[in-house]
């Protein structure tokens, strides 16, 4: 059976487990459970905390797991060679994670050298030092990290940014280069073998992420431009084109990435393609 770990809770659990659901497995109904049994699927899945995920899977107790890849960097690993590796981005959950300090100065990362440095990602922080030859007191904080320069215990920090909100709300800048871009993603571990149930999961997944990224476009359009509508959607092989009742008309259908969409129709609709319609991929298999 497959052992999958799933964030409990945080800014990942809800989209995490939707995409499970979505992709066909069984999810927790109550919160508080620590485990569910898909034996339909013969897979069993673990919530646990973020942060400790990327430890079960390392150590190799759990076959995946769904966490950030900023918390994947942190997870120890790495210095001793027992590490997790990414199989697949799941596109949500962005975020950076960035060095900050007090509006007024115009930080450098060189600054950070001698300074008293807190964050919640000491491994991952502790290697970009050392890749930067900078000396700073690094000082371990479980969360809240934004209100310790206002508290005393630090000058400078490293901490995850989304929105943007909370450096606002406690007037910090962030400086430097984003030492990660992290995003949902399902690990296993670092050089583990790739295994049938491991791949059926990881091929499932991407199902999903593929179809919440593209969209299907379906138009009519002119036979003499059909070349210029082939080039705005060249579909992911090659778009379907289908005969019309009409000898001159053609229908064309297409995947499109969700971000183009807008532009792509705009396009359409002005190189003279009618009843341009746009649906919904629940899941796929590309
Ligand atoms: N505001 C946010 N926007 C986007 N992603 C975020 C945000 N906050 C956290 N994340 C991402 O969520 C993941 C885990 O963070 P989360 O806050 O859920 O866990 P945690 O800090 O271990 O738990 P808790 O906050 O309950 O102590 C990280 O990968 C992080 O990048
Ligand atoms: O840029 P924003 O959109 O404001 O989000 C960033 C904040 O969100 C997370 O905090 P969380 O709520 O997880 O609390 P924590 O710091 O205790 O982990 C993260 O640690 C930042 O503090
Ligand atoms: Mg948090």
């Amino acid at each position: 059976m497959l052992r999958v770990a799933v964030p409990n809770k945080g800014a990942l659990a809800e989209r995490a487990s939707a995409m499970l659901t979505e992709a066909g497995y069984r999810q927790r109904h109550e919160p508080r459970d620590l485990t569910v049994l898909d034996p339909n699927n013969d897979v069993e899945f673990f919530f646990l905390r973020p942060k400790d995920i990327a430890i079960y899977v390392a150590s190799g107790d759990l076959d995946l797991g769904i966490t950030g890849r900023d918390l994947a960097a942190d997870s120890g690993a790495d210095d001793n060679g027992s590490s997790v590796q990414e199989l697949l981005a799941l596109g949500f959950g962005s975020s950076t994670f960035r060095y900050a300090g007090p509006r007024g100065t115009d930080w450098k990362v060189s600054d950070l050298e001698g300074k008293r440095l807190a964050t919640a990602y000491p491994k991952l922080v502790g290697r970009d030092l050392k890749a930067r030859g900078i000396n700073a007191h690094v000082i371990r904080l479980d969360g809240a990290v934004e209100i310790s320069i206002q508290l005393g215990v630090a000058d400078l920090i490293a901490d995850v940014v989304g929105s943007g909100r909370t450096l606002r709300q406690h007037d910090l800048v962030p400086f430097g280069e984003p030492i990660c871009e992290s995003e949902a993603v399902l690990v296993h571990r670092a050089a583990s073998e790739l295994t049938s149930a491991k791949k059926q999961l990881t091929a499932r997944l991407q199902g999903v992420v593929f179809a919440q990224q593209y969209l299907m476009l379906d138009y009519d359009c002119p036979r003499t431009l059909l070349e210029d509508a082939i080039a705005l959607t060249p579909g992911l092989e090659s778009p379907t084109v289908a005969p019309l009742a009409d000898d001159n008309w053609v229908a064309v259908r297409a995947m499109v990435s969700r971000k183009e969409a807008n532009r792509v129709m705009d396009e359409l609709a002005a190189i003279g393609a009618k009843a341009v319609l746009a649906s919904d991929i629940r899941f796929c298999r590309l």
